[in-house]
Formats: C-alpha cells, structure tokens, sequence
C-alpha cells in the first residue's frame, strides 16, 4: 500500500507493529490461537485451572497490543502480580514464548519481527518465573 498523497510507504519506522501485523481484529486472532496451543500443552494447561478465559484473553490482546505499538495502554496487573501465585518455572515460561512465537508465524508475521517481539518479552522472565 503507497499513500499517494506524499508517495510514502505505509510500512515505514513510522508504523507500528500493531498497525503492520493488521491491528486489534490481528492480534485477537493471534491470542485465540496462541491459547489453544497453551491449553493443548499438558504441561501448561494446569497452570491455567479455574482461570477466567475471557478475561485472560482481554488482558493478553492489551498487552500484547501494547507491546507492538498500540495507543490503547494495558491496564491490567503487573507481570509480577498476575503470576507470583503459579510458581511458573523456566521451562514454562520458555514453551509459553515458544507458542506466542508460533501463533505469530501463523498469523504471519515475518521471522526478524517475531524475533525482535520474544527479546521484548525476555526482560519479563524474573518477574512471571517464581519456582
Ligand atoms: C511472556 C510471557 C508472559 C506474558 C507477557 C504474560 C501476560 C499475562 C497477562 C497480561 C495476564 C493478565 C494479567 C491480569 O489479569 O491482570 C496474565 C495472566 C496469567 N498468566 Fe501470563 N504471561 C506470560 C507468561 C506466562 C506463563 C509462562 C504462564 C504459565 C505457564 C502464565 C500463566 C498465566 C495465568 C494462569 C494467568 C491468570 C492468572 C490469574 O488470573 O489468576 N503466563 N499473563
């Protein structure tokens, strides 16, 4: 798509992943699958026991928006306080990434983007990893 008023592509440094990946009906999309993955995963699926879904996922479509660029801000709980209850180990967290990486080249977003939106995540490890 060029803007054919200043002749400037529409994907520039100036658009924000959000706005590339197709905005909020794309990152909805991309949280419903990354959730099947994560409830199909028998090593995951109990952390999630008794979890609002719906909620869950309102949450997660706001975060992740946020993380790519999106003006709507995330007002639900610190990384630190939505998960110091699990006891969520390393090898959790790592196969959680693994699946929002997946439900991403599914949707897709190109290997370089997925990359740069795991390292994003990466700082968050010690505040979600508590066991
Ligand atoms: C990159 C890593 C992660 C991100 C960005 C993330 C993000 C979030 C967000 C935004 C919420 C909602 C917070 C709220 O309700 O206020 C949440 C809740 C939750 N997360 Fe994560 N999460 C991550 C990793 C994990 C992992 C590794 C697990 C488990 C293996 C997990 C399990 C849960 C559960 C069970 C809840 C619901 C807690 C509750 O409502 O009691 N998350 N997460």
């Amino acid at each position: 798509m060029t803007d054919t008023t200043s002749g400037t592509p529409a994907a520039t440094s100036t658009t924000s992943l959000f706005e590339q990946l197709g905005g909020e009906p794309a990152v909805a999309a991309v949280v419903d699958v990354f959730y099947d993955k994560v409830l199909s995963d028998p090593d995951l699926a109990p952390y999630f026991a008794g979890v609002d879904l719906d909620r869950l996922k309102q949450h997660q479509r706001r975060f992740i928006g946020q993380a790519l660029g999106a003006t709507r801000p995330y007002s639900g709980r610190s990384m630190r306080k939505a998960h110091e209850h699990l006891a969520i180990t390393d090898a959790a967290f790592g196969r959680v990434v693994e699946h929002l990486a997946a439900s991403l080249a599914q949707a897709g977003v190109d290997e370089p983007t997925i990359g740069t939106i795991a390292e994003a995540l990466l700082p968050l490890k010690p505040e979600i990893v508590t066991a």
